[in-house]
């Protein structure tokens, strides 16, 4: 029979019209399934325009503010590097301001590099920041100093670099960068607190100071990073005075993160993105027996008012003596439990919190189970401006010994009127 007589066995149109249904469902489940098995993150990350999806579609799957916490963290890190290069390799080039205050290339550098990476990630943010660079702008020695430090500060990742934005254009832009940290603060709409070096003498003595950033959004701080070049990277370590004792880096640094509703954690303080940190927690103390509690205050008695602390940490049955350590390094520490309580008592009437002295540090230590109030016992109110101008003092303590130690505090200042 010639082959062109044998009748098919099946229609050829007809098999070809079911391998493209078949085809056409394989791919349609494939599309279905592929995020569910590769992730929301790794598909929408191939898709056009997107970093603009992930960053606006992904908030509602991944924890709150996780994309401002990554950045922050990574703004923190590598303005910490500038400053230990500052208390390493260069004359600090300290500068007076007006206030009396030191401030050092390092706080200059360290503000620089922290606005560029919010500009960058978040243009529409408003920032109170500490510095101005008014005396950098008639001071070419000075500006080409930090400029010099500022352009060649990076992280060791070319990848977390690229988040940040990468490099600054030139010094002009960086002198711009410092000047956009002049928000007038309030409690309308999202506002990032920086202190780019807290502490600034505890710094030049090669004590304890603190690279701080919080956001707040409608006057509620919401995250906060707190860069600690100096303190042990170990929160076990006992908790012990430092007033400058040029350290080496060699097991120092840790850096303190906290998200309003999600804890706080503590991790090595590195020049590389990592992975999330240790969560921390204050310690437990019995709030009827406070003789074990370690209490931190101000090097500076200026600063703090030493004598009533004193006072009040007898009354409270405190046998040890106060640590004394320069900047938010007493947030951190009391947060991973190394101390119990801080107590910052007015030295001036007169004198206001500045929010980026306080902001980081009162969400941290709430965030690890304490509470921070003033001398009257009212939260700190970082929404009427630049400074806490509704508060006055500080005291941060573990939640359930909070009341104890507001009441000898009222107990002491009552008591010298
Ligand atoms: N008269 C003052 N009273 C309270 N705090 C002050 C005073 N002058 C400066 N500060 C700020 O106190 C903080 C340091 O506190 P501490 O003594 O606990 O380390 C710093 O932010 C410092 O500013 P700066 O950021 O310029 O160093
Ligand atoms: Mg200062
Ligand atoms: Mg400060
Ligand atoms: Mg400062």
């Amino acid at each position: 029979m010639p082959i062109a007589a044998v009748k098919p066995k099946f229609n050829p149109k007809l098999k070809t019209t079911h391998f493209a249904v078949l085809y056409l469902i394989v791919l349609i489940l494939a599309i279905l399934l592929f995020p569910v098995a590769f992730g929301p993150r790794l598909f929408l990350s191939s898709l056009p325009f997107a970093s603009f999806i992930t960053r606006r579609t992904m908030s509602s799957s991944s924890p709150a503010y996780s994309q401002e916490l990554y950045i922050a963290q990574l703004a923190v890190q590598r303005a910490s590097i500038l400053t230990k290069r500052v208390f390493h390799e260069k004359a600090k080039g300290t500068v007076d301001k007006n206030d009396k205050s030191p401030v050092t290339i390092g706080d200059f550098g360290a503000q620089a590099l922290i606005i560029a990476a919010l500009r960058h990630n978040f243009p529409d943010d408003a920032i109170v920041a500490e510095e101005e660079a008014a005396q950098l702008r008639t001071d070419e020695n000075l500006k080409n100093t930090i400029w010099d430090l500022v352009r060649s500060t990076k992280l060791d990742d070319a990848a977390s670099e690229q988040a940040l934005g990468g490099a600054i254009k030139d010094a002009d832009e960086m002198l711009d960068l410092i000047d956009r940290g002049n928000s007038p603060g309030g409690n309308q709409g999202r506002i990032w607190a920086i202190d780019p070096i807290d502490g600034t003498k505890g710094f030049l003595r090669g004590g304890q100071y603190a690279v701080c950033l919080g956001l707040m959004v409608d006057g509620d701080v919401k995250v906060g990073v707190l860069g600690c070049p100096n303190l042990p990277v170990d929160d076990k370590a006992p908790l012990t005075a430092d007033i400058g004792s040029n350290q080496t880096d060699e097991g120092h640094g840790v850096l303190f993160s906290a998200v309003l509703g999600q804890g706080a954690t503590s991790r090595p303080l590195t020049a590389v993105a990592s992975s999330e940190g240790r969560a921390i927690s204050m310690r437990s103390i019995p709030s009827d027996s406070l003789a074990d509690a370690t209490f931190c205050e101000s090097v500076e008695a200026g600063h703090s008012a030493h004598g009533d602390q004193a006072s009040i940490a007898q009354k409270l049955g405190i046998t040890k003596p106060s640590v004394r350590m320069d900047s938010q390094a007493k947030y951190g520490s009391i947060a991973r439990g190394a101390g119990d309580i801080y107590l910052r008592l007015p030295v001036k009437a007169t004198y206001q919190e500045k929010i980026w002295d306080h902001a980081a540090g009162d969400l941290i230590v709430r965030e690890a189970g304490g509470q921070v109030t003033d001398i009257h016992g009212n939260r700190l109110d970082f929404g009427i401006g630049r400074t806490l101008a509704n508060n006055k003092g500080v005291i941060a303590a573990p939640a359930a010994s909070h009341a104890k130690v507001l009441a000898a505090v009222q107990e002491v200042l009552n008591a010298k009127q």
